[in-house]
């Protein structure tokens, strides 16, 4: 792929391979998860997330997302338990999602799709920094939560509130004092695989923690995503959506569940 990738029918996910082989590799992400297929296993904990207010510092869309960054030099936004060892750090959240209501999510569960997926991304405090995490094995833990169809989410309505300030590619903003937990169902069973990133570099290092219940979000806070853009300023406008990679080949992985 001579320019950058992303999700066109020229740099799209089926274009990946050409500059990212592990796009073909033995644990890449997302993957349709079936819940009959999935194995109980009762020695998962339940996860232990605990996240800082005051570590959310900005919000940025970096062209092929928006994402929320968080300061992640102490240990006080952290994932612990659950399907890992030791203490994981709260880097960054993000979001996939569609051009319409029936599509959007990275995981898929028996086919079904949802209309949008959050990503709440950890690196592993045994390595330096997330830039080293992200390269092991065990370096990463992404917490997945689907969004459906339904009431208006007051808790999403303040990060879409900051969209007027973010709209093309490259811009960002401060965005202070917002607590990622507001964002979370309110039961926390999940399934669990190893997979990877889901966009370039597409690196095989992550603990995927996906949750069964959903979090609802409205048909118009979904429009509103829709309102950014891939594009810079000065670009021809192309609206941010369809930001997603299909469902991937299990290659023999198996999908422990958290519950019965
Ligand atoms: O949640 C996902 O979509 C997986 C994912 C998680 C983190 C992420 O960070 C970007 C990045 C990670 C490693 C190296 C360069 C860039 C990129 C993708
Ligand atoms: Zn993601």
């Amino acid at each position: 792929m001579s320019h950058a990738w992303g999700y066109a029918a020229d740099n799209g996910p089926d274009k990946w391979a050409d500059s990212f082989p592990v796009a073909n590799g033995a644990r890449q992400s997302p993957i349709d998860i079936i819940p009959g297929a999935s194995s109980y296993d009762a020695g998962l904990k339940p996860l232990q997330l605990k996240y800082d207010p005051s570590n959310c510092l900005e919000i940025l869309n970096n062209g092929h997302s928006f994402q929320v960054t968080f300061a992640d030099d102490t240990d006080s936004s952290t994932l612990k338990e659950g399907p890992i060892s030791g203490i994981y750090r709260l880097k960054q959240f993000h979001f996939h999602w569609g051009a319409s209501d029936d599509k959007g999510s990275e995981h898929t569960v028996a086919g079904t799709k949802y209309p949008a997926e959050l990503h709440l991304v950890h690196w592993n405090t045994k390595y330096p920094s997330f830039g080293e995490a992200a390269s092991k094995p065990d370096g990463l833990a992404v917490v997945g939560v689907f969004l459906k169809i339904g009431g208006a989410n007051a808790s999403l309505q303040k990060v879409l509130d900051t969209f007027s300030d973010i709209k093309a590619k490259g811009k960002q903003t401060t965005f202070a004092g917002f607590d990622p937990s507001t964002l979370l169902p309110g039961c926390l069973d999940y399934w669990t695989y190893d997979g990877s990133l889901t966009t370039p570099p597409l690196l095989e290092s992550v603990t995927w923690i996906v949750c069964k219940e959903s979090i609802s979000v409205s048909a118009e806070q979904m429009a509103k995503f829709r309102s950014l853009l891939f594009s810079a300023e000065g670009e021809k406008e192309c609206c941010m959506m369809d930001n997603y990679r299909p469902p991937q080949p299990l290659k023999g992985r198996s999908v422990r569940a958290s519950f019965k």
